[in-house]
């Protein structure tokens, strides 16, 4: 299953820093890798290590390192002022009294014109209006799905994966130059202009796919968070420069980043767990193998969709692995710019909902698929609301 995005109308997000640990832990019979939040503290020398078993549950709660993902980089690109460096339409010195109506009109103009609306708009407007922020979620949203579509859609099997994802970065790389091929990519241009985005998130997210069409199983949940923060992770990382952090927020900006690609790392998680059985009549098996072996469980239970007492065990340390990535990004969440929180808060919920609906199923999720029904997500809108309006407080870290 790769992931395609779900952004309910317009949304965003990213916490600390942790790394591996070379310890294992013995103070278990079940062998496990012990892993260490290093705290962003760690700048300045004096690194914290909090143990990862302060956090309840049977299985490692971290995944891979962020430093190797290079993801301070793009967060400091990502939060100075302008658009980033990279998005080299962008210049300064242009008009700054041109009108901007129509995004996507913009195709239309000379690369020269394009320049001077998306510069003049950007340095002007400080505070994005709610539609300007929707088209650009939506713009995102569009290309993360046609980048899903080129591996999982129905014309993946005609496509020779490898040098159709080699092609769509080149188009990507154009994108972020100015040269958008079509009217979709043009709306993206236009984001990538307005709003400081870098274009690593996206390079990330095509790297996702590849890996998905080389590998159908994950050895462990290190392989297995890397490949979320591919397919989902990045898309925390687009939207937050879109959705914004609220002015009176204390918190940091690397904790807000953080808290994003957690809230794609929880909903990526959750998605597994709801389509594991069709993803077992796909041959593919996005679950930890070395968990499942701790179990007592292999690819083959699953294949056969047995949900026996080991599994509904198995299937509840995953659970709480999930939610514990959707607490860490409702920390991240209050902190948004208050234009976005209501439909983060939204997307949030209904996500950890899906999870309920697994346990609400007995944690057969091999032979039936969880389901959030209307009424209930009618129900969970106000509140949403409700903690959309609540006042960002700490931690400010
Ligand atoms: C919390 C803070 C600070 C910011 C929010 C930052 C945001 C918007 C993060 C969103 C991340 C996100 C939406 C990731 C996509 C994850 C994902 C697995 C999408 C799958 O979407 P579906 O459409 O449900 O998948 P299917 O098509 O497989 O059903």
């Amino acid at each position: 299953m790769c992931s395609s995005v779900s952004i309910s109308s317009t949304c965003l997000v990213w916490g600390p820093q942790f790394r591996r640990s070379a310890s294992s832990s013995s103070s278990s019979s079940s062998s496990r890798t012990q892993w260490h939040i290093l705290s962003p503290s760690s700048s300045t020398g004096s690194v914290k290590f909090i143990n990862n078993e302060v956090s309840s549950g049977l299985l490692s709660k971290w995944g891979f390192s962020h430093e190797d993902l290079h993801l301070r980089d793009i967060v400091d690109r990502q939060s100075s002022s302008e658009p980033s460096s990279n998005n080299s339409l962008f210049t300064k010195d242009d008009d700054e009294n041109v009108a901007r109506e129509g995004d996507l009109s913009l195709i239309l103009l000379s690369s020269t014109k394009l320049t001077s609306v998306v510069a003049a708009f950007a340095l002007n407007t400080p505070r994005p209006s709610t539609l300007e922020r929707q088209r650009a979620i939506w713009a995102i949203y569009v290309w993360c799905r046609r980048t899903d579509e080129l591996v999982d859609g129905p014309n993946a099997d005609c496509l020779s994966s490898v040098g159709v994802l080699d092609r769509w970065e080149e188009r990507l790389e154009d994108i972020f130059n100015g040269r958008p091929y079509d009217v979709l990519d043009a709306a993206l241009t236009d984001t990538v202009h307005e709003f400081p985005i870098d274009i690593k998130p996206f390079k990330d997210m095509i790297e996702g796919m590849r890996l998905d069409t080389r590998k159908s199983q994950y050895e462990n949940f290190q392989e297995l968070y890397l490949y979320c923060y591919y397919v989902a992770g990045t898309v925390g990382l687009m939207s937050v420069p879109v959705m914004g952090i609220a002015p009176e927020s204390p918190a940091s900006v690397h904790h807000i980043y953080d808290a994003a690609l957690y809230l794609g790392i929880g909903n990526q998680l959750t998605n597994i767990l709801r389509d594991v059985g069709e993803d077992a009549s796909r041959g593919r098996v996005y679950l930890p193998q070395d968990e499942l072996a701790q179990f007592g469980l292999c690819n083959e239970d699953v294949y056969l969709r047995k949900v026996n007492d080991g599994w509904r065990e198995f299937m509840k340390e995953q659970i709480t692995r999930a939610r514990f990535y959707f607490n860490l990004a409702e920390e991240g969440a209050y902190h948004l710019d208050k234009a976005s929180r209501w439909p983060v808060w939204s997307a949030l919920m209904l996500y950890k909902k899906i999870l309920d609906a697994i346990e609400e199923n007995d944690y057969d999720n091999l032979t039936r698929r969880a389901y959030v029904g209307r009424t209930k997500k009618l129900l969970m809108l106000p509140l949403a609301y409700s903690r959309s309006i609540a006042v960002p407080a700490g931690p400010a870290v």
